[in-house]
């Protein structure tokens, strides 16, 4: 476990959605605490019956015990950083809100939840106004996929410019720092991006907006079918780096470098017949991150690598 220099436990809680089958959600936060040595507290917000084949069913937990046990956590053992994943319901989002604010959290990553990878939504309709209203504002790093950056921001994210234009309006709603993750297939805005110089073809490509600069992260895009939990894992590494005090852009980058060892290490082993869990016993390190990966500038039309991550 991680000290930091007063002596207390480096220390991270996520709010989120169990997944049964072990491979996102709290299980998947719990996990990669753990292999970034961070104490790990978990306030479930929902629970899931699912597996590495889909989604079977959901239930959301009253929003007044979801309080209750946020006030169990903050009251007594405390967050260096706090992560939130799956949360349903306006009135969950709106707790938790509430409490983050009055508890004056400031690490605070926001994956904003949506969809599962089969399709099946982990989110009410009517509770992105309020993710967008009371959460956004709150959040130091925000990390939608691309079918979730289109969501908040209103338009479709189809073009490289798309996808600048849809980092600008997420950090305008008040995030620190937007990541917008291209894990999803050769996502349309990958088309007219200009990667030849940078011979990313292939590449799994994240772009990084801090409401001053572009950054591009990337990695080699792992060919296979276990990609259950990739946002879950990477927001929640990502929440474990602020813990332990590392900068937005060291902890984003270390994060990058954590999901893609993560993949590339689970790519030989199956776990249940579908799309498996990402390897969390990777370990991961600051120097893994910003070497493994590459951190990317584009200055005048020619890409700059970042010798210092991003
Ligand atoms: N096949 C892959 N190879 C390498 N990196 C990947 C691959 N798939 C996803 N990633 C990376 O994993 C991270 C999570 O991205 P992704 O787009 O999969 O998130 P997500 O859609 O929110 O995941 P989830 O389905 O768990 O909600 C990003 O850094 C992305 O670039
Ligand atoms: C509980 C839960 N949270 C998040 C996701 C998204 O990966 C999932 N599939 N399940």
């Amino acid at each position: 476990m991680r000290i930091t220099a007063s002596g207390h436990v480096v220390r991270a809680l996520t709010i989120a959605g169990s997944d049964s089958g072990g491979g996102a959600g709290i299980q998947a936060d719990l996990k990669t605490f753990a292999a970034y040595e961070v104490y790990g507290a978990s306030v479930i917000a929902g629970l899931t019956a699912q597996n590495t084949l889909g989604v079977q069913g959901v239930q959301y937990v009253d929003p007044a015990f979801v309080q209750q046990q946020l006030d169990s956590v903050l009251g007594d053992i405390g967050a260096d950083a706090v992560k939130t994943g799956m949360l349903g319901s306006a009135e969950i989002i709106s707790v938790v809100a509430g409490r983050l604010a009055v508890a004056g959290v400031d690490r605070l990553v926001v994956d904003p939840v949506m969809v599962a990878k089969g399709g099946e939504a982990l989110i009410d309709g009517d509770a992105v106004a309020t993710l967008r209203q009371r959460l956004l504002p709150l959040a130091r790093v925000v990390t939608p996929n691309i079918p979730e950056a289109e969501v908040l921001a209103g338009f479709p994210v189809d073009s490289w410019s798309a996808c600048h234009r849809a980092a600008e309006a997420l950090h305008r709603l008040g995030p620190k720092v937007v990541v917008i993750k291209g894990g999803h297939s050769q996502a349309a805005w990958l088309k007219d991006a200009p990667w030849d110089s940078l011979e990313t073809q292939g590449h799994a490509v994240d772009i990084v907006y801090d409401g001053d600069r572009f950054t591009y992260l990337a990695t080699p895009r792992v060919s296979s079918r276990k990609t259950h939990g990739t946002g879950c894992t990477f927001s929640s590494a990502t929440a474990a780096g602020l813990a332990l005090g590392w900068s937005d852009a060291e902890a984003i980058a270390s994060a990058k470098a954590f999901i893609y060892a993560a993949i590339a290490s689970a790519a030989d082993w199956d776990v249940g017949a579908g799309h498996g869990p990402t390897d969390h016993s990777v370990r991961p390190t600051l120097a893994a991150g910003i070497q493994a990966g590459g951190a990317y500038r584009l200055v005048d039309g020619q890409w700059e690598r970042l010798e210092g991550g991003c």
